[in-house]
């Protein structure tokens, strides 16, 4: 980078410790965004009306850790309701814990990081409701530095999920790389991660999490995914899905290794019965699909991991959400084939890491390491809650 420009952008520093910073990551369903405020700034949390606050908290998934001075707050808010989430800002007065780039003509002073495909999208928007410029960053860099500082910086971050039983995995720093981050998001992209500056986006599909959304709310009426995943929770897949012991007179087909319980074909019975979608109960539905989705995305990751050598498999993306029959499907999917030669791990920021890459990404434009500092805050110093 340029020095001057360098030199221009550190002016913008008000305080050492409590400076305020955002990042975002504008996704194809969410915008998840990550901003510390300061002590100094409770005042201004407390502006947020409630209106305002509900819309951010319609469902959970939202992080707040009380660190140091302040807080570092991790939150999201639907793409498709961009307005709520520059409301939110504005009334924060987030726009301004960007960098700040004096020289610039006045609507391009204030320069926030930002990921994913609404950086490029929403520009504009942004340029013209807060007078601010979105300075993009790749969205493979940044899921690969958020999960590589979550791996490396957090002692309860990433973890296995068998049988029901979730287990912690510290990762030695020497013994990290090379693994297979698979990242479900509205679709689903999957990165041979080599070192902290090595990776390749190696495979992907577009079965994802805005399938399961979009599917869902056609097929059950839901009209959030928080309803959706509620409803599945009180399904019955074997309702909806062709098990292998109705094809084969219940029986286990054990020369294949399969049990007459498992699923021949998802979504296959209705092939020989004679009901409309609204014989179905919608909570059965919405568990086949997503049982289906899961178990899809964990055989292709299982597939790049047996193609690539890689015996750890790390999930994330919003669509995961701590589930526990998402997660139980995927790791029996990965374990099926692999048995326990490739291991699946979730991570309990499965859905910011992309906003904490880029985050993580004002280092490298010459702005000191206050990011880092922030991060590095947590987990040892700070309280999270969850709503
Ligand atoms: N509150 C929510 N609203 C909408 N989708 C959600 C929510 N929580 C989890 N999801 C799931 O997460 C997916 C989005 O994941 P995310 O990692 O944010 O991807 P993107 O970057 O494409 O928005 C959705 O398609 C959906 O399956
Ligand atoms: C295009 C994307 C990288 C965008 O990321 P997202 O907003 O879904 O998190 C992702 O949707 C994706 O990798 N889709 C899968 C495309 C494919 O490999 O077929």
């Amino acid at each position: 980078m340029d020095r001057n420009r360098a030199e221009e952008k550190l002016v913008g520093i008000r305080e050492s410790d409590g400076v305020p910073h955002l990042s975002l990551d504008i996704g194809g369903t969410l915008i998840k965004m990550v901003y510390f405020s300061s002590n100094s700034s409770e005042s201004i949390d407390n502006r947020v009306n409630s209106s305002l606050k509900d819309k951010m908290s319609t469902s959970s998934g939202n992080l707040h850790y009380g660190i140091r001075n302040g807080g570092l707050h991790f939150t999201k808010f639907e793409t498709s309701k961009i307005s709520d989430c520059i409301e939110f800002i504005s009334s924060k007065q987030l726009q301004h814990y960007g960098d700040r780039y004096y020289a610039a003509p006045t609507n391009d002073k204030n320069i926030i990081k930002a990921t994913g495909g609404g950086a490029f999208k929403f520009a504009d928007l942004f340029r013209e409701k807060l007078g601010v410029t979105l300075d993009k960053v790749d969205e493979m860099d940044c899921l690969v530095t958020g999960s590589n500082f979550l791996l490396k910086a957090m002692h309860h971050e990433a973890f296995t999920y068998i049988d029901g039983q979730k287990e912690f995995v510290q990762i030695d720093h020497k013994d990290l790389y090379p693994y297979l981050l698979v990242n479900i998001g509205s679709g689903v992209s999957m990165i041979k991660v080599e070192s902290d500056t090595k990776f390749e986006r190696v495979s992907g599909t577009s079965v994802g999490g805005g399938t399961f959304l979009g599917l869902g709310k056609l097929l059950t009426n839901c009209k959030s995914f928080d309803e959706l995943l509620e409803l599945s929770r009180q399904g019955n897949n074997r309702v909806i899905d062709m098990l292998v012991g109705e094809i084969y007179g219940g029986n286990d087909y054990t020369k294949i290794g399969l049990a007459s319980t498992a699923i021949a074909s998802s979504f296959g019975k209705p092939i020989s019965e004679n009901k409309e979608l609204e014989d179905y109960k919608a909570e059965d539905v919405a568990r086949s699909l997503l049982r289906m989705i899961s178990n899809n995305i964990g055989q292709i990751a299982y597939l790049n991991a047996l193609h690539f050598g890689l015996k750890r498999i790390i999930f994330g993306g919003f669509f995961i959400r701590g589930h526990a029959y998402t997660m139980d499907t995927i790791s029996v999917a990965v374990n099926f084939w692999s048995k326990g030669e490739a291991k699946a791990m979730f991570l309990r920021h499965e859905g910011f890491l992309g906003a904490l890459g880029a985050f993580l990404s004002y280092k490298e434009s010459g702005f000191p390491d206050v990011a880092h500092q922030l991060l590095e805050g947590f987990p040892q110093n700070s309280y999270c809650t969850e709503d």
